[in-house]
């Protein structure tokens, strides 16, 4: 079973419907000091929490006075440029009393996306919590325009959730779970406490949203789910609604838990994807097309070799074009890659006057 209890690190995704009351636009403030005495009892227990709070178009809109239904990109990024300010403001204003300090943190896809930038925003993630500082994260809707976007805060929150290397997830929404069918357009729908394996089949229940403010439904909420079950994240789905709902949940309220993979070679594909190559391997197209179908990676699909590194360092993989295409543990020096790039094991056992490993860089060893 799942539980929040001795979380190490929490993420909490707050939707819109939760924070903005669907019929006035205003923000829930009693329902958000509710959460904030929740966060407080949290921290004070040792858990470090990161916020990921949906809301900046509502809120946004509300105060420009736009029409309900669907908005156009420009108005929901302007409707998000004049919500965010106050969203951010108002955590802070709830979380300061019990002594919290509060940060905003706008992302985008491609934060995530571009290697540096997402080191970069890990490592402040980062040093933000080490000093005891409660991150409030959101899209960055005023720069992300609709091909960049995740759009929905589910997938955000999961993100979030696995680069800093949270172990729970707990997704606050408008339904107290998962069921086998919309439980607000089925009222027989089964609900799941648990769900070890993310299926087909489970992925065949899930439907939009109705709630008309929130973007994802459930179907981003099963992709966060997968994103952070697969990162050795656990993830809830919970009723939001009720006050101190973090408190409910440890509790025992009804959630639906999706359990991490335990499986140590995910864990271990995830360490090395997040290495720092010290050199770079280029290799030819039929090596491409090896690593592709699984693979290892055989020093004779190797044309040129850059760097200085030794057994057991991390290389870059790049195509025929220029472009990376993974990275892996290799099993050779750099010395020894200059020698044998290109050639056969029985050539190679002549050159370097022993056998040498098969592989230069395994299967296991690398992540595409
Ligand atoms: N299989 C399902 N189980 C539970 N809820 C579902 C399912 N399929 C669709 N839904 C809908 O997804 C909604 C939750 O997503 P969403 O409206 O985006 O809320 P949030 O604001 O919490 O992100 C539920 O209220 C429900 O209407
Ligand atoms: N970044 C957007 C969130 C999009 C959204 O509505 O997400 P959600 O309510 O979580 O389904 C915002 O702040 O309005």
């Amino acid at each position: 079973m799942g539980t929040l209890i001795g979380a190490r690190r929490l993420v909490v995704k707050i939707g819109s419907a939760l924070l903005v009351d669907r019929d006035t636009g205003q923000l829930r403030r009693a329902w958000l000091e509710s959460l904030a005495a929740d966060v407080a009892a949290l921290r004070a227990r040792g858990t470090q929490v990161i916020l990921v709070s949906s809301g900046s178009i509502a809120l946004g809109r509300g105060v420009l006075g736009l029409p309900a239904g669907s908005l156009a990109l420009e108005q929901s990024q302007a409707a998000a440029a004049v919500g965010q300010i106050r969203l951010a403001g108002a955590y802070e204003e709830v979380l300061a009393p019990h002594g919290i300090v509060t940060a905003q943190v706008l992302v985008t896809l491609e934060d995530s996306e571009n290697r540096r930038r997402y080191l970069n925003s890990r490592a402040t993630m980062e040093t933000l919590l080490s000093l005891g500082v409660t991150p409030i994260v959101n899209e960055n809707d005023t720069v992300a325009t609709d091909e960049i976007r995740y759009g929905d805060n589910d997938r955000l929150a999961a993100q979030v959730a696995v680069t800093t290397g949270a172990d729970k997830l707990v997704l606050l929404s408008d339904v107290d779970g998962f069921y086998d069918d919309n439980p607000h357009l089925n009222p027989d729908a089964k609900f799941f406490p648990v769900i070890e394996i993310i299926t087909p089949e489970i992925e065949a229940m899930a439907g939009d949203g109705v709630s008309g403010v929130s973007k994802g439904g459930m179907i981003t909420k099963l992709m966060a789910a997968r994103v952070a079950t697969d990162g050795g994240c656990d993830m809830a789905i919970t009723l939001g609604a009720p006050l101190n709902p973090l408190q409910k949940l440890e509790e025992g309220a009804r959630a639906t838990w999706f359990l991490a993979l335990e499986d140590p070679q995910i864990a271990r594909k995830r360490w090395i994807g997040a290495m720092k190559p010290k050199g770079e391997v280029s290799i030819d197209a039929g090596a491409v097309a090896a690593l592709q179908e699984g693979r290892s990676l055989l020093p004779a699909g190797i044309r040129l070799v850059n760097g200085r590194f030794g057994r057991g360092d991390p290389v870059a993989i790049v195509g025929p074009a220029g472009n990376r295409i993974g990275i892996g543990l290799t099993r050779y020096t750099a010395e020894e890659a200059h020698m044998i790039r290109g050639h056969r094991s029985a050539e190679i056992e002549a050159m370097l006057g022993y056998k040498g490993r098969a592989a230069f860089i395994h299967r296991d060893d690398m992540v595409l």
